[in-house]
């Protein structure tokens, strides 16, 4: 992966919602849990087109039950999840695929029996355009030189920032408007978490993907964000932007304790 690869190399551009500023997602009052007791209560989020949010909060704040609750995994108890203009309510997993939501989980989900390419092109199954998955399978391969150079390599094989590169790549061959990202920095050395914030910021800028990113690494977050919620017990207890919690000192110990 390189993060001064061309424009040329990119998925295209998303059409979702308009210009950059309205908003792709937005989520009220929503609540959701695994059992009688709800982990995430009264969620309201809104994310605007173009744009990547960090989701942060301490171990066990809901971050990655609410990405399983936005991308159907979790049934929600109550509220409402509208993405690109639709209500979510009780569209099956595959359909949100389809309407342009893809989910990278924490841990990437890479199959590590099969090769690279293989991986890449589960990404890619179920589209009708079969000439277009082909393209925005070449486009991954142009965006993640080391992807490239491994093709026939299985999962297992490769490195720890190698597969979160296939679990991006996998989800980007589906051309997704909306990227749920779940702590692509866990377990990767800086210079690899640097690497993948500057192709999120990459992809914002040159394709207008929008990214809900999870993170634990709170200044790498902060360093590509937009904007920045923040979590606590299942709630969000701050939503400001990205650059005043990065240089309000008072506002990060107040919700981040540093
Ligand atoms: N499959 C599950 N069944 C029951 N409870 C769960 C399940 N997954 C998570 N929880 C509980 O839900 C709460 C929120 O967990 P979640 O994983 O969403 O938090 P998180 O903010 O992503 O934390 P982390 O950064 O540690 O992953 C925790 O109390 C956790 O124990």
């Amino acid at each position: 992966m390189s993060a001064d690869t061309t424009a040329d190399a990119l998925p295209a551009p998303v059409s979702a919602g308009g210009a950059t500023g309205d908003a792709i997602l937005r989520v009220s009052g929503l609540t959701a849990g695994y059992g009688a007791a709800p982990v995430l209560q009264d969620i309201e989020l809104t994310v605007r087109t173009g744009t990547i949010a960090a989701v942060l909060g301490a171990n066990g704040a809901g971050k990655t039950t609410l990405l399983r609750t936005l991308s159907g995994l979790v049934r929600p108890s109550a509220g409402d999840i509208v993405f690109d203009g639709r209500p979510l309510r009780d569209v099956p997993v595959e359909q949100l695929v389809r309407r342009g939501m893809a989910h990278v989980p924490e841990g990437r989900g890479v199959v590590a029996e099969l090769t690279v390419d293989e991986n890449l092109r589960l990404g890619g199954l179920w589209r009708r355009d079969r000439a277009d998955a082909a393209r925005a399978l070449a486009e991954v391969y142009e965006l993640f030189e080391p992807l490239a150079q491994r093709r026939r390599h299985a999962g297992h094989q490769l490195s720890g920032g190698e597969r979160q590169m296939l679990a991006l790549g996998r989800a980007l061959v589906a051309r997704p408007k909306l990227l749920l990202l779940d702590e692509p920095s866990l377990g990767l050395a800086p210079r690899v978490i640097a690497q993948i914030m500057g192709l999120l910021r990459q992809l914002r800028d040159q394709t207008g993907l929008t990214v809900l990113l999870v993170e634990q690494n709170v200044r790498s977050a902060l360093s590509v964000a937009d904007e920045a919620v923040v979590m606590s017990l299942g709630r969000i207890v701050t939503a400001t932007t990205a650059g005043r919690l990065r240089d309000d000192e008072q506002l990060r110990h107040a919700y981040l304790g540093f």
